[in-house]
């Protein structure tokens, strides 16, 4: 369950570049809630992500994680309950460490221990066996550097990596967006497996208004650091990405001026 009241995120305070990134953003996702999240650039999208995460700290407002109330924590002592997977496949793990590294890494976040204990046999048999469900081979090269790999690897294995450790709430930052259109595909098959059978509770930025229509079960829409729609049920389910667009326009007054989003 993520919980967030009244939440404020001003970059540059006091100077000339003075930023509100977001002005007091209330939002509640249950537990097992796949909420898909879209708005133009600079909405403030990925400092709502960056702040559940801990790695932005708000200037007010309150979050609570898995009932715990972490908006004062820094992002490592938030590691236990929350895991991110970022645009760049190449942000989300370490590239000179091997594949089977990275993943006991994952797998021990937010415990206080290093590699070795992570490295364990139950764990490496684990690892192993999520690596092969994954159905492209890695299982079998689980010793090369994870930095040899390609981008979709990569981005698969991530979300693995979100997997693996008990924490059950996953935040994706336009996660696919890097990738060619047959690995961006398979990435999300993938994500919709894992949400489905680890019931994640997922919140995910993606610029496709389809994507954020078809996939999970909720669709926000940010804008200039508000949140202006919030569309779940029925009501969604009947939406076309036209009526989104419209929805828009009567919230706001104004056209939807962002060609990445209406052609995504
Ligand atoms: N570290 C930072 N320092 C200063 N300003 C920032 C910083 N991070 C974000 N901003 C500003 O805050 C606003 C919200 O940015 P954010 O990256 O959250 O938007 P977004 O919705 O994710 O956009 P995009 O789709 O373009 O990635 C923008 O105006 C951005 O320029």
């Amino acid at each position: 369950m993520i919980s967030v009241e009244s939440l404020a995120v001003v970059f540059n305070k006091g100077t000339p570049l003075e930023r509100r990134a977001l002005r007091g953003v209330s939002l509640a996702v249950a537990s097992g809630e796949f909420c898909c999240v879209i708005g133009s650039n600079g909405a403030g999208k990925s400092t709502l992500l960056g702040a559940i995460a801990g790695d932005v700290l708000p200037d007010s407002g309150r979050i609570v994680l898995a009932g715990r109330d972490v908006s004062r924590l820094p992002a490592e002592a938030r590691a236990g309950l929350v895991a991110r997977v970022f645009q760049d496949p190449l942000a989300g793990s370490c590239g000179a460490l091997t594949i089977a590294e990275n993943l006991a890494l994952a797998a021990a976040r937010g415990q206080r221990r290093g590699l070795a204990p992570a490295l364990g046999r139950a764990r490496a048999e684990t690892i192993r066996t999520r690596v092969a469900e994954l159905g492209i081979g890695l299982e079998d090269r689980l010793g090369v550097p994870m930095g040899s790999l390609s981008g979709g690897q990569r981005q698969a294995l991530s979300l693995v990596m979100a997997t693996l450790a008990p924490s059950s709430i996953v935040l994706l930052d336009e996660h696919t967006a890097a990738l060619d259109p047959a690995n961006a595909e398979f990435v999300l098959d993938l994500t919709r497996q894992l949400a489905e059978r680890f019931s994640l509770t997922v919140l995910m930025v993606t610029h496709s208004m389809r994507q954020a229509l078809d996939l999970g079960t909720r669709t926000l829409m940010l804008h200039e650091g508000e949140i202006v729609l919030d569309m779940t049920g029925a009501e969604r389910a009947s939406l076309t990405v036209e009526d989104l667009v419209e929805r828009f326009r009567t919230a706001r007054g104004q056209e939807l001026a962002e060609d990445r989003l209406l052609v995504g």
